[in-house]
């Protein structure tokens, strides 16, 4: 593995020496869409396999790691050579079941045609006999000098003739599938369809009776079962597909054929049933874990009984193989824009440098590459813009300025307006208060304020933990955790007090079990009575022992604490090295890894009070060196 250092700028000799090329242009892009999935090797093997044995399969992950561009791989894997033409005939006998023909791909178009040929052949001699008629009653009314009678008969027999003249008995079918000249088997994306849309329709016909309506098998519909046919249906969040909409693909899945009928009640299409129509498709369906409540059980038991299931993953190893996967990465997505420059060599390493703050764990390379690839079009929108020849590293740290999330809008302007209303300070020292630091969307990271007040329990029995709020239940958790403790070594019984718990001006949106740490530092400061250093913030999770365990987003954290103006931030020693901060925020803050609870008290307690708790707390460590609360390490 290349020794890329990503904390440092991109520099030649730290730009991963891949593969020998100037510009992503220079680099090849597979034709088949299989060859294209990056880092999701197990995933493509499976749907390689299922391919194969015509297996459906259930892709489980987060958005944009490639569950869709799966399922058009597997549509590409299946022969084309078995697709078929799809017919509705009229139904003589019961003009209410039409017929359904089935033929190779390409037949059908011939087939409608040579009807055409047919009616148009009959029509066109029952016109020629009544102009005969009609000529002949002329011309005897002229030899008679009846000119009058002879054009009032004449008008009489073509009124009568129309009227009488039976519908064609040629009746054209309708061509329902036709996969003419398709060389891929079909990939159908039903993601969100209603009934109707799915399982096929019969259209409403208001002139149903009198033989002036269009016939039935005219007004049939074919669902999007029946245009997968032979290929690929794919349901994104199928669980949030209704439960009879879901037990009937499972009924068309199960017997590879599905009638049409009119799915509105009160339709005149809804008396209407075909005769079954072929659906032999394979099902992907896909979706975060969520998904799974929401899925009927048959249909998921279907799958497990006779297909796959694959849990996608969402970041791969930092190793030069899948940073080489990157730049393949990089000059598809180029290709696929059709309008941007392509990159430089260096301008890729900044993607892949973002790659790797993205996936927020150490010596990963982030798979959510639905979102890099918007950074890429970004980039080279930027690029184009200014007419360069290709896209710069200065165009891609430009787009990731300009390319920001909704979520990092949000975050941004939460700083922004916590700032202006003081709703979090970044100097000073307050009681009970602590800049605790918390994550929304995937990684947008915000100051999350955490005000704690301690009371004499109202109640005589014991007092009460009163924390509000969606974020309410990870604060009693996290003060009953830090209850243990506190009494253990402060000689503080927590159960004497009444504790308020808020999350200042929260947003909905925060992961909030990172907070704990710092809601026992708030509870910790209140019942003390001691300040909390406000240019501290910090996150982790506390175990019932006093340890800090790792937390999610720590990158993210630290830059909105540098952004906010807090100097020094705490988070557990765990996530050390998941730390990717950009450049311009390395002098800004003072990073710190902490373990344990004694370690927390030590870096954000400030003032009076601090140093007879912590050298309370220092004795009883004393006594139990290994117990909860350890000596804090000097940093
Ligand atoms: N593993 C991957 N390899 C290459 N490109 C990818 C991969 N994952 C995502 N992409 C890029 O992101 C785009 C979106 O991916 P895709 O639609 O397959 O994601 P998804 O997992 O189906 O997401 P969602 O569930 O939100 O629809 C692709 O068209 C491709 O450009």
């Amino acid at each position: 593995m290349a020794n890329y250092n990503p904390n440092s700028e991109v520099s030649d000799d730290e730009t991963p020496q891949i593969r020998d090329y100037k510009t992503s242009g220079d680099i090849e892009v597979p034709d088949r869409i299989i060859d294209q999935i990056i880092g999701q090797e197990e995933a493509v093997e499976t749907v390689r396999k299922a391919a194969k044995q015509r297996r459906n399969v259930l892709l489980i992950g987060e958005p944009g790691v490639g569950k869709s561009m799966l399922a058009k791989g597997m549509a590409e894997l299946l022969p084309p050579e078995e697709l078929q033409d799809i017919l509705v005939y009229p139904n003589m006998e019961d003009n209410q079941n039409p017929l359904i023909g089935v033929m190779p791909a390409g037949e059908g178009k011939n087939v409608v045609t040579n009807y055409k040929v047919k009616a148009k052949g009959q029509e066109e001699r029952k016109n020629m006999f009544m102009i005969a008629i009609i000529s002949l009653i002329l011309v005897i009314g002229f030899v008679m000098q009846q000119f009058l009678a002879a054009i009032i008969a004449a008008g009489i027999v073509f009124l009568a003739l129309q009227q009488m003249k039976p519908r064609s008995t040629v009746m054209v079918p309708k061509l329902l599938i036709n996969n003419n000249k398709r060389n891929m088997a079909p990939f159908v994306d039903a993601t969100g369809a209603h009934a109707g849309a799915l399982l096929g329709d019969v259209r409403h016909d208001p002139y149903q009776s009198g033989g002036l309506g269009t016939p039935a098998h005219e007004r049939v519909e074919a669902g999007m079962i029946h245009k997968a046919n032979k290929g690929v249906l794919y349901v994104d969040e199928i669980g949030s597909m209704q439960m009879k909409t879901q037990q009937e693909l499972l009924t068309a899945m199960q017997e590879k054929k599905y009638q049409i009928t009119g799915q509105s009640e009160t339709s005149s299409g809804a008396m209407v049933r075909s005769q079954e129509v072929p659906c032999d498709f394979v099902l992907v369906a896909s979706g975060n874990l969520h998904v799974l409540e929401g899925m009927h059980p048959a249909l998921r038991s279907r799958i497990r009984g006779y297909g796959y299931e694959v849990f996608m993953k969402d970041s791969m190893k930092d190793t030069e193989e899948n940073r080489d996967k990157l730049v393949q990465f990089v000059a598809q997505e180029v290709k696929k824009d059709g309008r941007i420059p392509h990159f430089s060599k260096e301008a890729v390493a900044e993607i892949i440098h973002e790659a790797q703050r993205r996936a927020g764990k150490k010596d990963s390379l982030t798979l959510k590459l639905r979102d890099l690839g918007g950074l890429v079009r970004a980039a080279g929108d930027i690029a184009k813009g200014e007419k360069a020849d290709h896209v710069t590293v200065d165009h891609v740290l430009n787009a990731k300025k300009l390319a920001r999330t909704l979520e990092q809008q949000i975050a941004d302007r939460y700083i922004v307006q916590k700032k202006r209303y003081r709703v979090f300070k970044s100097e000073g020292g307050e009681v009970g208060k602590v800049n605790g630091l918390a994550i929304i969307g995937d990684r947008s990271g915000i100051i999350m304020p955490i005000a704690a007040e301690a009371a004499p329990a109202q109640s005589k029995d014991e007092g009460k933990i009163i924390a509000t709020g969606k974020l309410g239940e990870i604060a009693r958790e996290a003060v009953q955790n830090v209850s243990a403790l506190v009494k253990k070594h402060t000689g503080t019984d927590i159960s004497n007090y009444d504790i308020h718990i808020q999350f200042l001006q929260s947003y909905e949106g925060v992961e909030g079990d990172s907070a704990s740490v710092s809601v026992a530092t708030a509870v910790v400061s209140a019942l003390e009575n001691i300040p909390v250093d406000q240019s501290v913030a910090l996150t982790g999770s506390l175990s019932i022992r006093g340890d800090v365990l790792p937390v999610g987003g720590v990158t993210g954290k630290i830059e909105a604490a540098a952004e906010a103006g807090i100097r020094k931030v705490l988070i557990p020693k765990s996530n050390m090295e998941d730390v990717l901060i950009e450049e311009r925020y390395r002098d800004k803050i003072e990073i710190v890894p902490i373990e344990n609870l004694s370690e927390v008290l030590e870096h954000t307690l400030s003032g009076k009070g601090k140093k007879s708790l912590m050298d309370k707390m220092q004795k009883i460590t004393d006594m139990v060196p290994h117990g909860i609360l350890q000596k804090p390490a000097t940093h």
